[in-house]
């Protein structure tokens, strides 16, 4: 089985550069996607110019959206790691901004825009319950939200689920872009895009969208997958072909940056990457912890440079 996925894996590697920092040009041409305008999987095979659609992984997306809220399904490990990078992102955030950690609406009064949502496990963090402690009361987190994913049936999933509950029915969902909400000209305090950058056509063109998104010393959080071995063997191999925690075809190794790589590309993007953290799995518990070993996944915190 391995030689095969190996093989799989090298194939796709040759056919695709592996980063290619000179493609910067935006060629976006096409009218805004309003929160009511939608990316529809017919408008996926129709490539129309936006940077970041990369629509043969969008497709992935669209077939598998209806399972976003069963925490034992393909997003799995997602809900696991919900509250490790939910405690990256509010400590980090916290400090940034001068916010007090302990207080219940840390973010009172701060803009976020969750870029490629999906069906809003994330997203409904900043504004449902968060447990302090498992006995203690629980909290809201007080931001604005705006969650924006480029599947159709995404954004519905998680427009649903946020219904449900009228501390999450405030956030907004639109079925967009980054480049997109550019073009109506948004911004927002943090943009946060995890486990996104992996999965679209052009990296480096991505996080200038994220950039533009970000006011001047606002905030930006990425996480993702290094492309390093250990990552193959664990995010590919163990994940997808042994512990099937994700569809097999979830991740080509080709498409992972490295920290480094990530640091760069939101350099020229007018990020400047302040932290980052690792995460690492407990099998034993089944829990993920934040650690210095950014080897397989791993998040970054950067700010926005002012002009
Ligand atoms: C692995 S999921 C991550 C979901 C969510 N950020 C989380 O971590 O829970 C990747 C999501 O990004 C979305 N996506 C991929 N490319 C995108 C793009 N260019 N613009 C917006 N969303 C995109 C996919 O539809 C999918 O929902
Ligand atoms: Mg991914």
């Amino acid at each position: 089985m391995f030689p095969k996925l190996l093989m799989r894996q090298l194939r796709f590697l040759r056919n695709r550069p592996l980063l290619n920092l000179r493609f910067l040009s935006d060629t976006s041409t096409t009218p805004s996607q309003s929160c009511n305008s939608t990316i529809t999987p017919n408008k996926l095979h129709n490539h129309s110019p936006s940077s970041s659609l990369n629509y043969l992984e969008l497709a992935k997306f669209s077939a598998i959206a209806d399972t976003w809220w069963d925490s034992q399904g393909p997003f799995k490990p997602l809900h696991a790691m919900n509250p490790t990078r939910l405690a990256f992102i509010r400590s980090t955030l916290c400090r940034h901004f001068r916010k007090d950690p302990y207080s219940a609406r840390p973010f009172e009064g701060l803009s976020f825009v969750d870029v490629g949502c999906g069906g809003g496990i994330l997203s409904e963090l900043f504004l449902s319950s968060i447990t302090i402690s498992p006995m203690k009361p629980l909290a809201r987190m007080g931001a604005t939200v705006t969650g924006i994913d480029a599947v159709e049936n995404n954004v519905k999933i998680a427009r649903v689920h946020a219904d449900l509950d009228p501390e999450t029915s405030t956030i907004e969902y639109c079925c967009t872009t980054a480049e997109k909400l550019l073009e109506e000209q948004r911004k927002f305090d943090a943009v946060i895009a995890l486990e996104v950058i992996e999965h679209v056509a052009d990296p480096a063109e991505f996080c200038k969208s994220l950039a533009s998104l970000t006011v001047p010393n606002g905030a930006t959080v990425i996480s993702t997958i290094n492309r390093s071995i250990r990552a193959y063997a664990a995010a590919i191999v163990a994940a997808e072909y042994i512990l099937h925690w994700l569809p097999k075809g979830t991740h080509q190794w080709s498409s992972f940056l490295t920290p480094e790589e990530l640091v760069l590309i939101l350099k020229r993007a007018s990020i400047n990457v302040k932290q980052m953290a690792g995460f690492e799995y407990n099998p034993l518990t089944g829990r993920w912890s934040l650690s210095d070993d950014i080897s397989v996944n791993f998040i970054a915190f950067g700010t926005k440079i002012p002009r």
